[in-house]
């Protein structure tokens, strides 16, 4: 049969051989010739991209048209854009953070209860997460669950909620390792912070430290010509709150901060839970629209019709407008934190995309997302995916991470620019690995380790950790895969860990360490490093291992043995032995 052979055809932007064949009329092996001669070895069911049709069609005079199909989620997000006169002004949403015991969650309560107007207009105080105050008739969203961990867990997931963060110093405390790490995740983030110094009534307060102190972390407060915004507050006494809200109100109005409420709703989940007699219930955050009662929603791969819903103050509400935290309750499973949620009127668009939404989790679940690692840095640079190398830099002692720092940020060039977005001293942990995930980070460990649940998280995260023992190693290997270089011939293996329980000297083998088997194994051939509180204090090779008097080759987890290192005596209880080994990695296919 010979097929009509037209001159002109239309196809969808990935298109099968097969398909490609019936749109042409050529038979589909002559097709799958004619790709062998052009390098491209297809199947019969194969997708070919639309560049690839148009050069086959060519061959036989064919010009081709290009069709592009969109996801439903496309579609979904795919949404007329607002225009001015439709914005209205919509209220700040505010995380707060801080170091330990600062007062984060005594501010928050405070606040809450500086709302005279709404405790009086009754209702029970309600913990969904969220929850709004009004000042001088304008209305502040506050995130109830304080910390930069869950603001950038957030953000790991995709969720841009906050748009200002109140940093808590205490005032008889003044900066401290959490407050430092507060500031550069809200740097990260570029949420713009406001410093609350709180314990103001304490008599041993000393604010202008802390303002002393905020300047060496690049936060300079406006009475010594900065841009910071600082209030001396008590949490306990309530002092200074009202002048705290004004400035976040001043901060919000230079921002900003507006939203259409007259269009179906879109925003984030902020906290979800399983309620024995509700059913899921999820708290949400408007971003613009309005979420009605009735409505059909998607959160994550959950969906269902709102059943009710609930503000802070354990009232029903019929609708939800922009930064308005609501329960909501009517979905068929319990969404996570930092899920987005949409409202979707087209019934067939709300079933396709949940549906693509569990086929992209099963995938996601199977292969690996493309984080930024130093291995495929060149790479992702080329395709114009990287244009700021964000680094999160830990080390031993402060003058090697200010080297460090210093050296990795001067690798920058024209195309990509080396950011620290985070550095600090000790050993890298899972805050760490949030913030890297959040930021699209890569994690330089100097003389430092990650810790078992740190590893277990940048490995859920997909987030490279590198560790390095001599600077210029760190250096040359963030140079060479800028360059496109990298060749990493041999890559380390950590076998296991073994903790130290006891020590004891043994005449002519000196220090010996009475150890038990974390994870993983210790390996007699293994080198090994011994960490004591996440710092790297030594680096060697075994000079015996035991399982009681017999030599053992190896001693697996849950197992005790003895175990002395090479030249090596300061052995102490609580250290931990890793075991690790070079493994040739062949260099990936770019
Ligand atoms: N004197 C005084 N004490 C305060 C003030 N604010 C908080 N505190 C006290 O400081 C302690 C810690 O306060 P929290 O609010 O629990 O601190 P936090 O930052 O939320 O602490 P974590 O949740 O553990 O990180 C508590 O004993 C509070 O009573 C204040 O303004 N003045």
């Amino acid at each position: 049969m010979i097929a009509e052979r037209p001159k002109h055809i239309v196809i969808d932007e990935n298109v099968t051989v097969a398909e490609l064949s019936q749109a042409m009329g050529i038979p589909v092996n002559e097709l799958i010739k004619k790709l062998m001669h052009l390098g491209v070895m297809a199947t019969i069911n194969q997708e070919i991209d639309a560049d690839t049709a148009m050069v086959l069609a060519a061959e036989w005079d064919i010009s081709v048209d290009v069709t592009k199909s969109f996801t439903a989620e496309e579609l979904l997000a795919e949404d007329a854009e607002d225009i001015e006169e439709d914005m209205i002004i919509r209220p700040p949403v505010v995380t707060v953070m801080g170091h330990v015991d600062h007062g984060k969650t005594s501010l928050l309560d405070s606040i809450r209860h500086t709302d005279v107007i709404a405790s009086e207009a009754g209702g029970i105080t309600q913990h969904i997460g969220a929850y709004q105050v009004e000042v001088q008739g304008k209305k502040i969203t506050f995130l109830d669950t304080p910390g930069h961990e869950a603001f950038t867990a957030m953000r790991a997931r995709g969720a841009k909620v906050t748009d200002i963060a109140i940093l808590v110093v205490a005032a008889d405390d003044g900066v401290m390792p959490q407050t430092i790490e507060a500031i550069n995740h809200a740097k990260a983030a570029e949420v713009p912070i406001i410093v609350a110094i709180n314990k103001i009534d304490k008599p041993d307060a000393t604010p202008d430290r802390v303002k002393q102190e905020l300047t060496e972390h690049g936060l300079v407060v406006e009475e010594w010509g900065g841009e910071t915004i600082a209030v001396p507050v008590s949490a306990k006494t309530g002092q200074n709150l009202d002048q705290l809200l004004e400035m976040v109100l001043l901060v919000a109005e230079v921002q900003d901060l507006k939203a259409n409420p007259n269009r179906t709703a879109h925003g984030t989940v902020i906290e979800a839970k399983l309620d024995k007699g509700r059913g899921p219930v999820a708290t949400v955050l408007v971003a613009r629209g309005t979420l009605n009662v009735g409505d059909a929603i998607t959160a994550g791969t959950s969906s269902g019709k709102v059943r009710a819903m609930i503000d802070d103050r354990g009232r029903r509400v019929k609708k939800a407008g922009p930064s308005m935290p609501v329960e909501v309750l009517g979905l068929s499973d319990v969404p996570h934190a930092g899920d987005t949620f949409a409202v979707v009127d087209d019934e067939k668009l709300f079933k396709q995309v949940i549906a693509e939404r569990m086929a992209k989790r099963r995938e996601e679940d199977h292969r690996r997302t493309s984080k930024v690692s130093l291995d495929d840095l060149f790479k992702q640079i080329q395709e114009g995916q990287v244009k700021d190398l964000n680094l999160i830099v830990k080390a031993d002692v402060q003058g090697s991470v200010e080297a460090i720092r210093g050296a990795l940020e001067k690798l920058s060039t024209d195309e990509v620019r080396v950011k620290c977005v985070h550095d600090g001293v000790g050993a890298i942990k899972e805050t760490d690995v949030m913030l890297a995930a959040a930021s699209n980070a890569i994690i330089i460990g100097f003389n430092v380790r990650p810790d078992t649940n740190t590893r277990k998280a940048a490995e859920a995260q997909q987030v490279d950790i590198r560790l390095y023992r001599v600077i210029y190693d760190a250096i040359e290997d963030v140079k060479a895969a800028m360059s496109g270089l990298l060749e990493p011939e041999q890559r380390e293996v950590v076998l296991g860990r073994a903790e130290v329980r006891a020590t004891f000297k043994v005449p002519k083998a000196g220090t010996i360490a009475g150890c038990y088997v974390l994870e993983g194994k210790i390996a007699r051939n293994a080198e090994v490093r011994l960490i004591r509180d996440g710092i790297v204090i030594h680096e060697g090779k075994l000079d015996s291992l035991k399982r009681f008097k017999d030599d053992a080759k190896e001693v697996n987890e849950g197992y005790e043995c003895g175990v002395g290192i090479e030249k090596f005596n300061d052995l102490r209880e609580n250290d931990i032995i890793e075991a690790f080994i070079f493994e040739e990695v062949k260099r990936k296919i770019q």
